[in-house]
């Protein structure tokens, strides 16, 4: 992360402190998306050994090396696996481990390697069945009353579907005995939407990246955002941007775009015409999808490649989804809570919005009243428990 002298950095995260989050995640969640992943496929001994053994060595071995053969090996080299590849999981930075342990789980899976299950995404089953569910028709059933309410009205509505959208995450539901908070602390601890309208003004065409989270109930509200601004010419061009492979249970893919936009083709009403909208726009080049093999890097955003920084410097505003992006845009960190929001994306090529419900520790930008009355009426737990979110804007 570039020199801010103003700003001293905050310890990184790791995974090594009993009874914290980032421990939990290492010992709890991943084991348990072991299990989940074991039976999502009729998966052969061969699959099921090789996930015996990530469950062996994500719990009490060390980071293993990917396979000699393996093409994105030079890729994690240069992100760092010679500094971390034979140290126990829990001691390096938990960004870096957690994200390996995806690329772990589809080698285990046979996700790259030729062969029958080459390509298969270990988490479409729970993916699709999301997408499917009666709250998705819902949801969209309820676009029919949005079309005769004002401009303003619909902005808000389709900008607070996509932020509320990343609650709806799969790992986080595998937390089943997370507490829900309830508190009279507003649900937004930060807000800045009129800034983000600002820079998306009618008619101005702007150039949008949207840089997605999950698949399913959080990407349809996204890809229904991006319909009503391209729509509304608050924006000319769109960039979706993807994972390039499975990750995070339930981050989205290529492969998932199609699923929803097809679901969105099919419902009836008001759903169907945005879902036009965007079939019309990816056909003719208004939207397009990138899934840039950074996406899944398991790095933060102010390490990413030229290449990378110079499409997003060329956008009128980026909007970066949900939990991880957060923790990738601001340095996986643990910032005090006050911490300028505006310092930490300073490395960021464009300007930024960060759209995001709060689902781990780091957190930055909030006004020192609004910290000490989350605190007063549930010590730490509006951190990770997902009932709270922000919208944080850097111009
Ligand atoms: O990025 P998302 O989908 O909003 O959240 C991902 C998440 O649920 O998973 C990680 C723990 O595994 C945390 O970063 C976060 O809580």
């Amino acid at each position: 992360m570039p020199d801010r002298s103003d700003t001293p950095l905050a310890p990184v995260l790791l995974g090594d402190e009993p009874g914290s989050f980032p421990h939990s995640v290492l010992a709890e969640r991943h084991p348990a998306i072991i299990r989940q992943v074991r039976e999502s496929f009729p998966y052969g001994p061969e699959r099921h050994r090789a996930l015996d053994a990530l469950l062996a060595s994500c719990t009490e071995g060390v980071l293993e090396p990917l396979p000699a053969d393996a093409l994105d090996r030079d890729r994690w080299t240069q992100w760092g696996a010679e500094a971390y590849t034979g140290r126990p999981w829990f001691d390096v930075p938990w960004l870096w481990s957690e994200s390996y342990f995806y690329r772990r789980l589809l080698e285990a899976v046979g996700y790259f390697a030729p062969g029958p299950w080459q390509g298969i995404d270990p988490f479409r089953p729970s993916k699709l069945a999301e997408l499917d569910a009666r709250e998705t028709d819902e949801e969209l059933a309820a676009l029919d009353a949005l079309a005769d309410r004002p401009a303003d009205e619909r902005d808000r509505a389709l900008l607070h579907g996509s932020l509320w959208g990343n609650r709806a995450d799969l790992g986080f539901r595998l937390d089943a005995g997370r507490d829900e908070t309830s508190s009279d602390t507003p649900p937004l601890v930060a807000d800045d939407s009129e800034t983000l309208w600002s820079l998306l003004p009618p008619a101005g065409s702007a150039t949008l990246c949207l840089i997605a989270d999950n698949a399913g109930r959080e990407l349809v509200p996204d890809l229904l955002l991006i319909a009503h601004l391209l729509a509304q010419g608050r924006v000319g061009r769109a960039v979706l941007h993807v994972k390039p492979y499975p990750y995070y249970v339930s981050d989205a893919t290529h492969a998932d775009v199609l699923d929803a936009l097809r679901r969105l083709t099919a419902a009836p009403g008001a759903a169907a015409t945005y879902g036009d909208t965007l079939w019309s726009a990816m056909t003719d080049g208004r939207l397009t999808v990138r899934a840039h093999p950074f996406s899944s890097a398991p790095l933060p955003f102010a390490d990413m490649p030229g290449d990378l920084r110079e499409e997003l410097a060329a956008a009128t505003l980026t909007v970066v989804k949900g939990d991880l992006n957060y923790r990738r845009l601001v340095g996986d960190r643990r910032w005090p809570p006050t911490t300028p929001f505006t310092e930490v994306t300073a490395h960021f090529p464009g300007p930024v919005a960060a759209l995001r419900t709060l689902k781990s520790d780091v957190i930055t930008g909030l006004d020192a009243r609004t910290e000490a009355a989350l605190v007063e009426a549930e010590g730490q737990k509006w951190r990770t428990g997902g009932t709270h979110a922000l919208i944080q804007v850097r111009t």
